[in-house]
C-alpha cells in the first residue's frame, strides 16, 4: 500500500458527523504524495508501492510516479525481502535508512535475454526513437525514460554478453543487417556500432578485426553507460531520499490515520450515544409535543371560555355600568326623597310618641281585657260543667219522653204503588188528621148470598206515614231512639210486612251504598242511623264522652243464624262448613252471638264496607236459594261504648236495626216444598215474636224469647225492662194484598197495645 494513500475503507468509515477539521485532515492525507522535484512536475501522480513494517517481506510496493508530462515515466518494482539472486544490476544506494535489506530492486533476469533476442539494429532505433525500452517484463518495469546525455537505456546486461566474443550466429548476437539501420546515429554520439560482417571460418583476422572493433565500441559504450550509470545514481540516492521521506511521512500519516481511526471509532461510539440521545430526545421532544399540543388544546379551550366569560363579563359590565347609571340617578333622586323623609320622619317620630301614649293607654286596657277574658274562661267552665250537668238531665229527660211514648211503638209506614198495582179500588185510606197516625182499610168481600159488602178497618198508630213520606221524615221520628241507643239504652227497630211491602227500603234503602251516596235522599235507617251516631260522638267528645262502636251483621234463615260479615261467606255456604253461630248470654247478661264477625264501626267508610259486605252475601245466599232475602231476617247490631272522662259517667247500649222476612200467610202464599218450609219457619218466628210481646204485655214472669232464634237474638232489646221496641209495619197498598195488608196492620195493632215496663239505663260496668 503506498504512502500517503488513504485506503479506501478507511475512506468509507470516515464519520459523516465529523468537523471540518477532520475533514480537511482526510482530503490532505488523500491528496498524492509529491516527488521532491513534484516542484518542477507538479502533474506528477506517484504510486509507490513498499513493504509496510507490520506485513511482512512479501508486501508488494509499487511506486507511481505518473508522467511527467510528456516524459513521465512508470516504474513498478516487486521486492521479494531477501535479495535475489542474480540481482547484480540493481545496487544498494549508500545509506538509505527507510530502505529496508532486501528491498533494492531487482532487474528481472529475462531483461538479459530479450535484449539478447533482439536485433542491435532495431534497439538502435528504438533508442534512437526514444521509446521505452522493453527489458523489463510486463508489469514489472513498464517504461522508462531518462532526459539528457544519459537518456541512452542504462543497465542493460547486453553489452556484457558481447564481450564473451561469442559467434554472431552462435552467440545469438544480433548481427547488423544491411539497410536503414546502418544510417541511425546513436544518442551518446558514438555513432553507429560496428558491422561485423560475415566472413568465413577460416577469416580469422577479419573476425578479430571485428570483434576488436566492436570491443572498442563497447568499451566506450560501456564508459559512456557509466556516466549514465552514476548519474543514475544520483537520481537514485534522491530517490531513496525522497523515499525515506516519503517512509517518514507515511508512518506520520499511518499514526494520524490510526489517531483519526481512533478518533472515528470514538466518534462512531460518540455518534452512536448520540443518536441513542437523540433518539431518546426525540421521545421526549414527541412526548414534550403532545404534551403542549394538549396543553395547546387545553389552552385553547380555557381561552375560548375565557373568551366567552369575557363576552359575558363585558356584557355584565356594560349592564352593571348602565344599572350604575340608573342607580347613580336613582341615588340622586333618594338623596332628594332623603330629604323628603328626613322631614317627614321628624314629623313621624311626632305622631310616633303620640301613639306611644296611645299604646300605653291600651295596654292598661289589654290588661284589663286579660283579667275579663280569665273571668270568662273561668264562666265558661263553670258553664261546661253545667253542661254537662244539663246533658246528664237531658238525657234522663230524654228517656222520660220515650217512656211516655211508649217503649214499644209502632209506625205504619205504606209505600206508593208501582206499575199496574193501581188496578181497582184502593183499599188504604188515610184519614187526614193532626197527628197523622190512623189509617182506614177498606177490604171488599160477598156475603152469604153473594152481595158485595165493604168493611172498613180503622188502625191507630203512633204515627203513620203516607206513600209520600220521604226517608228523611221518617228518620226524623226515628232519631230519637238512635240517641237513647248512645245514651245507653238497648234499641230494637225492626220493619214487619209482607213481601214488597217496603221493609228493605225503610231499614237499608237502596241495595249498594258507597261511600259518595251518603246525601243520597233515599238512604235507610240504618245509614242514616250510623251517621247521627258519628256526628253525635263527635259533638259529645267536646264534653269529654268517647265512644267506641261495633257492628255485626246477621241473618237467620230457616231458624240457622248466618254470618253475613264473614270473609268466607260464599265458599263456607258451599262446603256448609262456616263456624255454628250460637246465641249465648255473656257474665254482664248481654246477649251474644259465638263466632260471629264483629268490626270496629270507627268510620263512615267502615260502615259502607260493612253494608256492601252483608248485601254480596245475601246476594249469594239468594242465587242459592230463590228470593232468599225475602225469606229470611237480617239484623244488623251496633254495640255503643261510652265513657266520659270528665264526669266519670258510661253507658252501654245496644241498636239492633232488623229486615224481618215477609209476614205473607202459608195459606195466600201457596207455597209447597222448600218454600213452605221458609214460610213456615218465617210465620213460627213471627209468631214467636207475637208471643213475646204479648208475654211482655201482659206482665208474664216467663218470656219466651227462647221459642225462635229472632226472640232468643233480641231478648236484650225486647221489653227486659230497659229497653225501647219500635215495629214498622209495612204495607202494600194495592187491592191484591189487601188481606195481607189487614193481617199486618192487625198484628201491629196487638203489638201496639203492649205496654212494657219503664225502661231502666243501662250503665257500663
Ligand atoms: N216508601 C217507598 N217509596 C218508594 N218505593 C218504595 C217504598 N217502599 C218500597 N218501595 C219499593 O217497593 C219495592 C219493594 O220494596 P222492598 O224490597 O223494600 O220490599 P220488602 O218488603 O223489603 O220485600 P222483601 O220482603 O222481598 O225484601 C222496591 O222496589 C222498593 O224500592
Amino acid at each position: 500500500m503506498g504512502t500517503g494513500i488513504i485506503p479506501p475503507g478507511s475512506m468509507l468509515r470516515a464519520p459523516s458527523k465529523i468537523g471540518a477539521p477532520g475533514k480537511r485532515k482526510l482530503t490532505e492525507a488523500s491528496s498524492p504524495v509529491k516527488a521532491p522535484n513534484d516542484s518542477t512536475h507538479p502533474a506528477a501522480k506517484r504510486q509507490i508501492k513498499a513493504p509496510v513494517p507490520k506485513l511482512g517481506n512479501t508486501t508488494e510496493r509499487t511506486v507511481h510516479a505518473g508522467r511527467r508530462s510528456s516524459q513521465g515515466f512508470k516504474v513498478t518494482a516487486k521486492s521479494a525481502g531477501a535479495s535475489q539472486p542474480g540481482a547484480a544490476t540493481s545496487r544498494q544506494s549508500g545509506p538509505r535508512p527507510a530502505m529496508r535489506p532486501g528491498a533494492a530492486r531487482r532487474i528481472p533476469p529475462n531483461r538479459t535475454s530479450v535484449t539478447q533476442g533482439r536485433q542491435p539494429g532495431a534497439r538502435d532505433a528504438a533508442r534512437a526513437k526514444g521509446v521505452q525500452s522493453n527489458l523489463a517484463p510486463p508489469g514489472s518495469i513498464k517504461r522508462r525514460r531518462l532526459d539528457g546525455p544519459a537518456g541512452t537505456q542504462s543497465g542493460s546486461p547486453s553489452n556484457g554478453g558481447v564481450s564473451a566474443l561469442p559467434h554472431p550466429a552462435k552467440t545469438g548476437l544480433a548481427v547488423p543487417s544491411d539497410g536503414p539501420e546502418d544510417e541511425a546515429s546513436d544518442d551518446d554520439g558514438l555513432g553507429p556500432q560496428p558491422k561485423i560482417k560475415d566472413r568465413p571460418e577460416s577469416d580469422v583476422q577479419g573476425r578479430l578485426r571485428d570483434l576488436e572493433r566492436l570491443t572498442a565500441y563497447m568499451i566506450e559504450k560501456t564508459r559512456t553507460a557509466k556516466k549514465a550509470k552514476n548519474q543514475l545514481r544520483v537520481e537514485l540516492d534522491n530517490n531513496s531520499t525522497h523515499v525515506a521521506q516519503l517512509e517518514l511521512e507515511k508512518g506520520m500519516l499511518t499514526a494520524k490515520v490510526e489517531a483519526a481511526e481512533k478518533q472515528v471509532s470514538e466518534l462512531q461510539a460518540e455518534k452512536r450515544s448520540r443518536e441513542m440521545e437523540m433518539e431518546s430526545v426525540e421521545r421526549q421532544h414527541r412526548s414534550q409535543i403532545s404534551q403542549l399540543q394538549d396543553e395547546q388544546h387545553q389552552l385553547q379551550k380555557t381561552v375560548s371560555q375565557l373568551r366567552e366569560e369575557l363576552d359575558t363579563a363585558s356584557a355584565s359590565l356594560k349592564s352593571k355600568r348602565e344599572e350604575c347609571v340608573r342607580l347613580e340617578a336613582t341615588v340622586s333622586k333618594q338623596a332628594s326623597d332623603q330629604v323628603e323623609l328626613e322631614s317627614s320622619c321628624r314629623g313621624l317620630r311626632a305622631k310616633v310618641e303620640q301613639l306611644e301614649d296611645v299604646v300605653s293607654e291600651r295596654e292598661i286596657r289589654i290588661a284589663e281585657l286579660e283579667e275579663d277574658v280569665a273571668s270568662r274562661c273561668h264562666t265558661i267552665e263553670e258553664l261546661e260543667a253545667k253542661l254537662r250537668k244539663e246533658e246528664t238531665l237531658r238525657r234522663g229527660l230524654h228517656n222520660t219522653i220515650q217512656e211516655l211514648k211508649g217503649n214499644i211503638r209502632v209506625f205504619c209506614r205504606v209505600r206508593p204503588l208501582c206499575g199496574d198495582e193501581a188496578e181497582g179500588k184502593a183499599p188504604i185510606t188515610l184519614p187526614s188528621c193532626e197527628d197523622h197516625n190512623q189509617i182506614e182499610l177498606t177490604q171488599t168481600s160477598e156475603n152469604a148470598l153473594g152481595r158485595a159488602t165493604a168493611k172498613t178497618f180503622p188502625f191507630k198508630f203512633d204515627r203513620v206515614f203516607s206513600p209520600e213520606s220521604t226517608q228523611d221524615a221518617v228518620f226524623d221520628e226515628v232519631s230519637q231512639l238512635i240517641q237513647s241507643a248512645l245514651d245507653g239504652y238497648p234499641v230494637c227497630i225492626f220493619a214487619y210486612g209482607q213481601t214488597g211491602s217496603g221493609k228493605t227500603h225503610t231499614m237499608q234503602g237502596p241495595d249498594s251504598i258507597s261511600t259518595q251516596d251518603m246525601d243520597r235522599p233515599d238512604l235507610g235507617i240504618i245509614p242514616r242511623a250510623v251517621r247521627q251516631i258519628y256526628e253525635t260522638t263527635s259533638k259529645l267528645a267536646q264534653r269529654g264522652w268517647e265512644y267506641s262502636l261495633e257492628g255485626q251483621f246477621l241473618e237467620i234463615y230457616n231458624e240457622t243464624i248466618q254470618d253475613l260479615l264473614a270473609p268466607t261467606t260464599r265458599n263456607t255456604q258451599a262446603s256448609g262448613k262456616q263456624a255454628k253461630l250460637d246465641i249465648y248470654q255473656d257474665n254482664e247478661g248481654h246477649t251474644r252471638v259465638k263466632n260471629v264477625t264483629t268490626v270496629s264501626v270507627d268510620s263512615a267508610e267502615r260502615v259502607h264496607w260493612l253494608l256492601a259486605r252483608a248485601a254480596e252475601n245475601r246476594t249469594v245466599a239468594a242465587t242459592n236459594c230463590n228470593e232468599r232475602s225475602s225469606r229470611s231476617h237480617s239484623v244488623f247490631t251496633l254495640y255503643l261504648q261510652g265513657k266520659n272522662s270528665l264526669t266519670g259517667e258510661s253507658s252501654s247500649g245496644v241498636l239492633n236495626l232488623i229486615d224481618l222476612a215477609g209476614s205473607e200467610r202459608l195459606s195466600s202464599s201457596g207455597s209447597s216444598g222448600d218454600r213452605l218450609k221458609e214460610t213456615q219457619a218465617i210465620n213460627k218466628s213471627l209468631a214467636c215474636l207475637g208471643d213475646v210481646i204479648a208475654a211482655l204485655a201482659k206482665g208474664n214472669r216467663h218470656i219466651p224469647y227462647r221459642n225462635s232464634k229472632l226472640t232468643h237474638l233480641l231478648q236484650e232489646s225486647l221489653g227486659a225492662g230497659n229497653s225501647k221496641t219500635l215495629m214498622f209495619v209495612c204495607v202494600n197498598p194495592s187491592p191484591a194484598s189487601t188481606q195481607e195488608s189487614l193481617c199486618s196492620l192487625q198484628f201491629a195493632t196487638k203489638v201496639n197495645s203492649c205496654q212494657i215496663g219503664t225502661a231502666k239505663r243501662q250503665a257500663a260496668s
